[in-house]
């Protein structure tokens, strides 16, 4: 299982919670990695956790004042990249150029939905992986896996139609190894989460709760 923590941008520390990532990895055969705040990436990288962007542009070196270019997200050591997540949604067009800009830069990609039509439009675009996250799930704590079991298998379903290669994530609510266990029966291949550890109390105590079923 793929367990791929957001930082989005909580008050934690980054670095912290990515050397946490980093010692429980070691400890399971799940793979973990974090996702910081774009400023944090370089220093996140730097403990060794595998590091991935909550966001880049669809462009290409040039004029983009603001933007966050693939190439530099990489060269700062992220290996990945979130597409159009629920709280930074983006045009078809520019998930698809997001897509292409990442690969270009050795990037995978993880394509976020919010239900199984969406699921099947991103998995045609060619990501690494999609997830589904029922957005008025997010941050609530209520499992996805729990709350909506059926969008996740129709989400998993979707995107074998389309690319059988594409693995499904479950995001929204996931906090215990429960519930970690409950998406990999309904057929997803991870878990995308953020409050359950971002705001946690012990983060690398969170992880380990995360990982023990595995
Ligand atoms: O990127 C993570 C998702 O939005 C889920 O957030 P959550 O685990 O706080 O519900």
């Amino acid at each position: 299982m793929f367990v791929l923590v957001n930082l989005k941008t909580y008050p934690c520390d980054p670095v912290a919670v990515a050397e946490a990532v980093r010692d429980v990895d070691e400890t399971t055969d799940a793979r973990l990695a974090v996702a910081p705040a774009a400023t944090h990436i370089e220093r996140v990288a730097e403990t060794g956790a595998e590091t991935w962007a909550q966001h880049v542009d669809p462009i290409d070196h040039g004029s983009n004042t603001g933007h966050a270019l693939a190439e530099h997200v990489a060269d700062a050591g992220a290996v990945g990249t979130l597409v159009n997540h629920s709280e930074r949604r983006l045009k078809l067009a520019d998930i698809d150029g997001t897509v292409r800009a990442a690969q270009r830069a050795d990037l995978e990609t993880i394509v976020c939905a919010n239900n199984p039509a969406q699921i099947g439009a991103a998995a045609a675009l060619g990501p690494y992986a999609v997830a589904v996250e029922p957005p008025e799930l997010i941050g609530t704590g209520t499992p996805v896996s729990q709350a909506d079991p059926d969008v996740v298998e129709d989400a998993v379903a979707a995107a074998a139609d389309v690319d059988p290669d594409v693995s499904v994530l479950c995001g929204a609510g996931i906090s215990t190894g429960d519930d970690v266990v409950a998406a990999g029966d309904l057929g997803a291949g991870g878990v995308l989460l953020a409050s359950g550890v971002a705001k946690a109390d012990d983060p690398k105590a969170a992880l380990e709760d995360l990982v023990a079923p595995l």
